[in-house]
């Protein structure tokens, strides 16, 4: 089997992407996903993300984690809207379909600004949060977020009895001056600290939102920065965009 495949990173959240508009992809092959994202004996990357047709809108966006599990992935988004360009499928501006409903989105320089979906309920879980922006995401502040050991400590959040069934995104933030957040976070799904979480960072920006802070909010991620900015009214955030870079690395061809 020959596939062809781009290399795409948004902030350091990697994805093997896949113009699969002629449907040649095996969808239930989640072996071969896996593969694709083993960084030794495949591609390597977080997630795999297909491009396929759609009769109304100008594409679909399917994403897979490496375990073979959907939701939706904001960073991956951002990829695919410029994946979209680079195919000539859109110029600057789209509406496509993913998981969680239709996005719109629109490219300003190189800087991809994605529409997300409205956010009108989370939860608090003693001093942390529970905030669903497409993904599930547990938001845990922490004096010093480079002193914490995301995996383990990421780990039994998303194993504990709360979370074990369907798994949780587990984001580690430490509040930093000029209305920014330094975050690390623990996806479910990749089982590891990727080094970017747009659905994460999002969450990450409402939780603030919910403790006073003004948008647009600032992330710092391992892998980058990210913006986030909202309209917000009590505890109803519209208008959310993530925005940041996204960038192909490179393409090429995998026989399996
Ligand atoms: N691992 C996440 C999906 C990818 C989220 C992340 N890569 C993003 O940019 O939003 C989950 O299963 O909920």
């Amino acid at each position: 089997m020959v596939i062809q495949f781009h290399k795409y990173q948004g902030t350091g959240n990697d994805f093997v992407m896949i113009d699969n508009r002629d449907l040649k992809f095996d969808k239930s092959d989640l072996l071969l996903i896996g593969r694709l994202c083993d960084r030794r004996f495949g591609v390597g990357a977080d997630g795999v993300i297909l491009i396929e047709n759609h009769p109304e809108l100008d594409f679909e966006m399917i994403y897979f984690n490496p375990d073979g599990s959907q939701s939706l992935c904001g960073n991956g988004s951002r990829c695919a809207v410029m994946f979209a360009k680079s195919l000539g499928i859109i110029d600057n501006e789209t509406e496509f379909l993913a998981i969680d409903g239709v996005h719109s989105a629109f490219i300003d320089e190189d800087e991809v600004h994605l529409l997300m979906n409205d956010v009108a309920e989370h939860e608090l879980i003693g001093n942390d949060f529970l905030i669903n922006t497409g993904s599930p995401h547990y938001i845990k502040y922490v004096p010093n977020a480079h002193d914490i050991d995301v995996v383990q400590t990421g780990r039994d959040i998303r194993y504990s009895d709360r979370f074990k069934e369907d798994g949780v995104n587990v984001n580690f933030i430490e509040e930093c001056p000029n209305n920014s957040l330094v975050i690390r976070t623990y996806e479910r799904g990749v089982e590891n600290e990727t080094l970017s979480c747009g659905t994460g960072c999002t969450a990450a920006a409402l939780s603030f939102a919910l403790k006073g802070a003004e948008s647009p909010i600032r992330l710092n991620a391992v892998g980058g920065e990210l913006q986030v900015s909202f309209n917000q009214e009590g505890d109803i955030f519209k208008d959310i965009y993530l925005i940041g870079p996204a960038e192909k690395v490179f393409e090429g061809v995998i026989e399996l």
